[in-house]
């Protein structure tokens, strides 16, 4: 057996998933050991002999999938959103009973992205109100995205820890939803547009000024390289992580 690491990915034949398959086939540490698409059997994965799962496949089948990864000690890092408190728990629990596997959930692979809430996160207490404008293809099956969810997130708690008061909505007058989804009290706005891939902007502002902090994701090539990194890292963490930027040296 070779001493590459071996890899495997779930929903490879998908927008992100393809691009992960042959970032895995062009990474010199890595042997892609299985690509499976919907409706291939899991077996395939201790079949195949693989140590870390690229879970890419959407919210309603993340689940079954971590099930399988977790109770046969497989690491996984994994992109698909639509996380909940709840799953999250739930995942915890399988943790729990196999104590040496690792579960990275990034909401986001893209270095920019990353960079993006923690710099929204630093920004946060100094300004009186906040809004998250989230842009996405056409073909995106959760609204606001995980990426979006989590920044409005890391905003609220960083304002929250400086003691900051909860932002009041002017509204009275409007129709339903026009003023966003409210994320911890910080509104989400979800665009989907045929064009667009991945794209995000904080709005802040205070008397007199504003700023945004804006991320375009143009290729999915661009989470490729925060892919690679947490399957690289994701054995040596146990249990689960949540968010890329653990695994960056940022904190
Ligand atoms: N964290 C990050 O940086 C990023 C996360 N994402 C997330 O990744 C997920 C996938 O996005 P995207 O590639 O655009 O979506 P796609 O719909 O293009 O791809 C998902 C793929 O997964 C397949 N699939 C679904 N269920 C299963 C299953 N049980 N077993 C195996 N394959 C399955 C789908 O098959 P079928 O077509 O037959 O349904 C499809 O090929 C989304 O949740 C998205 O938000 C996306 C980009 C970046
Ligand atoms: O569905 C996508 O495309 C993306 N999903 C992630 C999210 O929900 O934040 C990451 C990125 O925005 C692309």
């Amino acid at each position: 057996m070779s001493s590459k690491l071996r890899v495997a990915v779930i929903g490879a034949g998908g927008r992100i998933g393809s691009e992960a398959v042959r970032a895995v086939e062009a990474a010199d540490d890595m042997e892609l050991v299985a690509a499976l698409g919907r409706g291939d059997s899991l077996d395939v994965l201790t079949a195949a002999g693989a140590e870390v799962v690229v879970e890419l496949t959407h919210p309603d089948s993340v689940m079954g999938n971590l099930e399988f990864c977790v109770r046969h000690g497989i690491h996984a890092v994994v992109g698909t959103t639509g996380w909940t408190e709840e799953r999250l728990a739930t995942l915890r629990g399988w943790l729990a009973e196999s104590p040496s596997t690792g579960v990275l959930i990034a909401p986001n692979f893209s270095i920019g992205a990353v960079l993006g809430m923690k710099f929204a996160q630093l920004a946060a207490r100094f300004f009186e109100s906040v809004e998250v404008v989230e842009l996405h293809h056409r073909g995106k099956a959760d609204a606001p995205s995980g990426t979006a969810t989590r920044t409005a997130q890391l905003i609220a708690a960083a304002r929250e820890k400086a003691g900051i008061a909860p932002q009041q909505d002017p509204t009275t007058h409007g129709l339903e939803g026009a003023r966003g989804a409210d994320v911890d009290g910080v509104p989400v706005h979800a665009v989907r547009l045929r064009g667009l891939l991945a794209h995000q902007e904080v709005l802040f502002g205070d008397t007199g000024e504003t700023l945004t902090i804006r991320h375009d994701s143009l290729h999915h090539s661009c989470f490729m390289p925060g892919i690679l990194l947490a399957a690289r890292r994701v054995g040596e963490v146990p249990g689960l992580t949540f968010g890329l930027e653990h695994f960056m040296d940022l904190d």
